[in-house]
């Protein structure tokens, strides 16, 4: 199971956020460039403008009223253009960023798979890979570049203003932008967070409801369960309703705060600049280029102060993707070990556990080329947990699993595939055509040898019979694969595959005795230039097994 971690703090979430962004940081770089000019010169406007007013007052400038206008409309020009530049950089931050993380986590989870994938883990696995990543667009092109353009724009107007106008008008500007851009927002995301959490919930629980009722609708149909589970449908959709209320609520709130504090600052700025004129503090023209200067100067903490509706669900995001990158597989991927070319296997005195249960004690067998080895025992005893270890999906606790020989732990993890294959119970048959999904076990087979591994499942009279035969879309067929034919196609990937030690978990679990014996004299044939090691709970399967071991509650005895 993927490990709870710590929760981490949001400066540590961005941080480590900001380090995955890796080499593409110089386009957030580039987006704040872009955007703090761009506010610069949104806001040169109205300040020239008031410059001009200023010097019409009276006040001496070292600019004349032709630059000054050439300097109001050039800002007002520029601030499109750099505005332009923010958005490119923001979404191209926003679209090449999330094709990186995506290659990332493709990464991290193929070095998990499969131990750590185990059923319980798909769907948050799959939440992870599509809304986690999207929500994280926010952070980077939304998030990171409105902090530090509020910063950077409100020090360059703290300044002009304190040094242009005065610095009392400064410190009214400062006190505005403090409460706008720092604490409205942690006040409001304290406010704002049990409301987030309880929308997320309710969405989560009506979302997973619904879609396991139209999953399950045939389920539903047939046992008459139709008005009660549309009833209940019902029930969670007004409560999501309540709780899409409440945060919406939450979050007008707090944008109404941030509008009315923007408009006291601008009044309280207002006064203070007619006292200090009043009390010959400050001339009529500074004191009206100081103001205008602040009175345009609140956007860049008003997109601050916007932000913290998102971002608890952005740091949430975030801090569940750093999870999955640190986590570390269940078995470390060997490269520095041996290279084996398949002779024999020897398993001594092998014991495991998931966690607290002990799932096999002290087994021992051996296997080698020519042989087929049968294993039985009922549902749950640790057969298909012996074939992981025999692949190393999980480390295992104590004993040896010698091929040729050599550890398994000091083999390396690519030969070891090349020389095990196995065919789980369950196939999984991806939305491509029918060639595609049996060539992913030989990418450069012919179509000769794909035809030959699919005689050999008893699926190729099947596959000849779909409409466009090898070149079907498996999507096109729907669900109407039976588990059977998805068998069968695993079982033609393992064969073509060839590779010298196959491990079977019930591979004629879900077919019919005409295709059962196809199959079984195709291992039996197999097994010249091979070891197959079958798992099985039938006694016609077993059969063809050359010798049978039998494990029961953990540990193992030789049958036959
Ligand atoms: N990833 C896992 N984490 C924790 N427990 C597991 C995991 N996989 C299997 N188990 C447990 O280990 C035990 C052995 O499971 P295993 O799948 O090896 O049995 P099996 O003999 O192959 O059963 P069956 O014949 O029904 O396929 C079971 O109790 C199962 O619930």
């Amino acid at each position: 199971m993927l490990e709870k971690k710590e929760r981490r703090g949001g400066v540590s979430i961005m941080a480590r956020l900001i380090v995955l962004a890796g080499s593409l940081a110089w386009v957030i770089l580039l987006a704040v460039i872009g955007g703090v000019l761009g506010f610069l010169c949104a806001i040169g406007v109205p300040v020239f403008g008031s410059l001009g007013i200023a010097k019409l007052l009276g006040e001496p400038l070292p600019l004349t009223y032709g630059q000054l206008m050439v300097l109001t409309v050039g800002c007002g020009v520029l601030r499109g253009v750099l505005r332009l530049g923010e958005q490119y950089s923001n979404h191209y931050i926003a679209f090449k960023l999330l094709a990186v993380l995506r290659d990332k986590i493709f990464r991290a989870l193929r070095i998990l798979c499969p131990a750590k994938l185990e059923s319980k883990q798909k769907g948050a696995i799959i939440a992870m890979l599509t809304a986690d990543i999207e929500t994280l667009e926010v952070f980077y092109a939304h998030t990171v570049s409105p902090v530090c353009i509020a910063v950077l724009v409100s020090l360059s107007m703290l300044l002009f203003v304190g040094l242009y106008s005065s610095w009392y008008l400064a410190l009214a500007a400062f006190i505005g932008y403090l409460v706008i851009g720092v604490a409205i927002p942690l006040v409001s995301s304290g406010k704002l967070r049990p409301s987030g959490v309880a929308y997320r919930r309710e969405f989560a629980s009506f979302n997973g409801y619904f879609l396991d009722s139209v999953k399950g609708v045939k389920d539903i149909v047939l046992n008459n369960a139709g008005p009660a589970r549309a009833g209940e449908v019902e029930v969670r959709s007004e409560r999501l309703q309540e709780q899409t209320a409440l945060s919406k609520h939450a979050s007008a709130l707090a944008a109404g705060t941030t509008e009315l504090c923007v408009s006291v600052f601008i009044m309280i700025s207002l006064f203070a600049g007619i006292g200090l004129y009043s009390a010959g503090m400050l001339t009529a023209g500074r004191m009206i280029a100081g103001v205008a200067a602040i009175f345009s100067s609140f956007g860049p903490v008003i997109a601050v102060s916007a932000l913290p509706g998102n971002l608890t669900q952005t740091f949430a995001s975030g801090d569940r993707i750093l999870d999955l990158m640190e986590e570390k597989p269940a078995a470390e991927p060997v490269t520095d070990g041996r290279t084996f070319e398949f002779e024999s296997l020897e398993v001594r005195d092998l014991s495991f556990c998931y966690e607290e249960e002990e799932v096999l004690r002290h087994v021992s067998l051996t296997a080698r080329r020519g042989e087929i080895v049968g294993i039985v025992g009922p549902s749950g005893c640790g057969k298909s947990t012996l074939l992981k270890l025999l692949l190393r999906f999980w480390k295992k606790d104590s004993g040896e699993i010698l091929y040729n020989g050599t550890d398994i732990d000091r083999i390396n993890s690519e030969s070891l595939l090349d020389n095990v294959t196995m065919v789980s119970q369950s196939t999984y048959i991806f939305d491509e055509t029918i060639e595609q999904n049996l060539r992913m076990a030989k990418p450069n087979a012919s179509m000769e040898e794909i035809a030959r591994a699919c005689r050999k499942a008893s699926v190729h009279d099947f596959i000849m019979q779909l409409p466009e035969g090898y070149q079907t879309r498996a999507g096109a067929l729907g669900d109407n694969l039976s588990a059977g034919e998805k068998q069968r196609i695993g079982l033609a990937r393992a064969f073509l595959h060839d590779s010298p030690v196959i491990l079977l978990d019930e591979p004629t679990s879900n077919v019919d005795s005409i295709n059962e014996g196809i199959i079984l004299r195709s291992i039996r044939r197999e097994r010249q230039n091979k070891c197959i090691i079958l798992v099985s709970h039938r006694a016609s399967t077993m059969a063809i097994a050359d010798r049978v071991y039998a494990i029961d509650r953990g540990t193992i005895r030789k049958e036959r």
